[in-house]
């Protein structure tokens, strides 16, 4: 066992609207993957549990209020290892409820996007794989 940790978990949300569209979050430009666009979330804090993390993280990056039991679970993708820190693995939920508005409140902006728009915007590697998961055809939500 290393005693560095080798890995973070990050959450993070696709959030769907009545019309089937998705919100993406652009990052602002002066961060880490400044200026891609990729779903809105953060880091699980230790201790914290993902779905709480997420329900935190929303309300300070877009200024929502989303429940947990409005989140399900639905997809995860994982960075490489072995690099200079440690390994991101994302986990990605979905959620079709939430009161307020969504506004970029820490930088950047937000859209929203039909999943066929969301293959053509520069994302990060895992959130490629992640939209791969979430829109693969055959899959229920694909359908939506
Ligand atoms: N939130 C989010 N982060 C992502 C995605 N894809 C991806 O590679 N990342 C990476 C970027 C960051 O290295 C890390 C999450 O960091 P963050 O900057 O969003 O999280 P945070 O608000 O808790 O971080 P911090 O700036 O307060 O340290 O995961 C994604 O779809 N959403």
């Amino acid at each position: 066992m290393e005693n560095s940790p080798t890995w973070i978990a990050v959450a993070a949300l696709a959030l769907q609207r009545d019309d089937g569209r998705w919100l993406m979050h652009r990052r602002p430009a002066d961060k880490h993957h400044g200026g891609l666009w990729e779903f809105p979330g953060g880091k699980v804090e230790p201790g914290e549990m993902p779905d709480a993390a997420l329900v935190r993280e929303i309300r300070e990056e877009l200024g929502i209020a989303v429940d947990r039991a409005a989140l399900a679970p639905a997809a995860f993708a994982q960075g490489p290892a072995g690099g200079a820190g440690p390994a991101i693995v994302i986990l990605l939920y979905t959620a079709k409820r939430w009161r307020g508005e969504p506004a970029a409140l820490e930088g950047g902006e937000v859209a929203w996007f039909a999943a066929a728009e969301i293959a053509t915007l520069d994302r990060p590697p895992l959130d490629v794989a992640l939209c791969d998961r979430l829109f693969s055809p055959g899959t229920e939500l694909s359908r939506q």
